[in-house]
């Protein structure tokens, strides 16, 4: 199996609800996206799928995050917008984008330099 990766930053806001510290106040991060995919089959070039190719679409769904208010987004107006939701949220935009045959390994967001949340997507999707 091959896996390759791509690391985006974008810059966002939020607030948590229902939890006790300074994180329910408004505040922002600047945050890192790390997407991992995995796969069996290479291509004529020797790629599994060509950075540019999984940078363009990481960057389709980042251009709908950054400088945003998340918890104005209608994707987070039930749920906080944590590290967690955020990953799963990130894994769901792509994998419409992705070839059905590469798997989404991991997608990891790091919250700050020493703190990430990461969701792997279920290998029946
Ligand atoms: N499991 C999670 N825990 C927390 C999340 C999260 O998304 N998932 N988010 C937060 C807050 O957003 C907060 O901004 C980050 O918290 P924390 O790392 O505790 O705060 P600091 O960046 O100030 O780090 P220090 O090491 O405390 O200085 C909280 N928890
Ligand atoms: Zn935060």
């Amino acid at each position: 199996m091959y896996q390759l990766s791509v690391t985006k930053r974008f810059a966002a806001a939020h607030r948590l609800s229902n939890y006790q510290g300074q994180c329910a106040n408004l505040h922002g991060h600047t945050w890192q996206l790390e997407v991992t995919v995995k796969g069996e089959k290479l291509d004529a070039n020797g790629m599994l799928l060509d950075f540019k190719a999984l940078k363009e679409m990481v960057g389709r769904v980042i251009k709908e995050l950054d400088h945003q208010y998340l918890n104005e987004l209608p994707s987070f107006n039930r749920i906080n917008p944590t590290a967690e939701n955020l990953a799963r949220y990130i894994s769901g935009r792509l994998r419409v984008l992705l070839a059905p045959e590469l798997q989404l390994a991991l997608v990891r967001v790091w919250e700050s330099p020493d703190a990430w949340a990461g969701y792997t997507e279920d290998e029946q999707a």
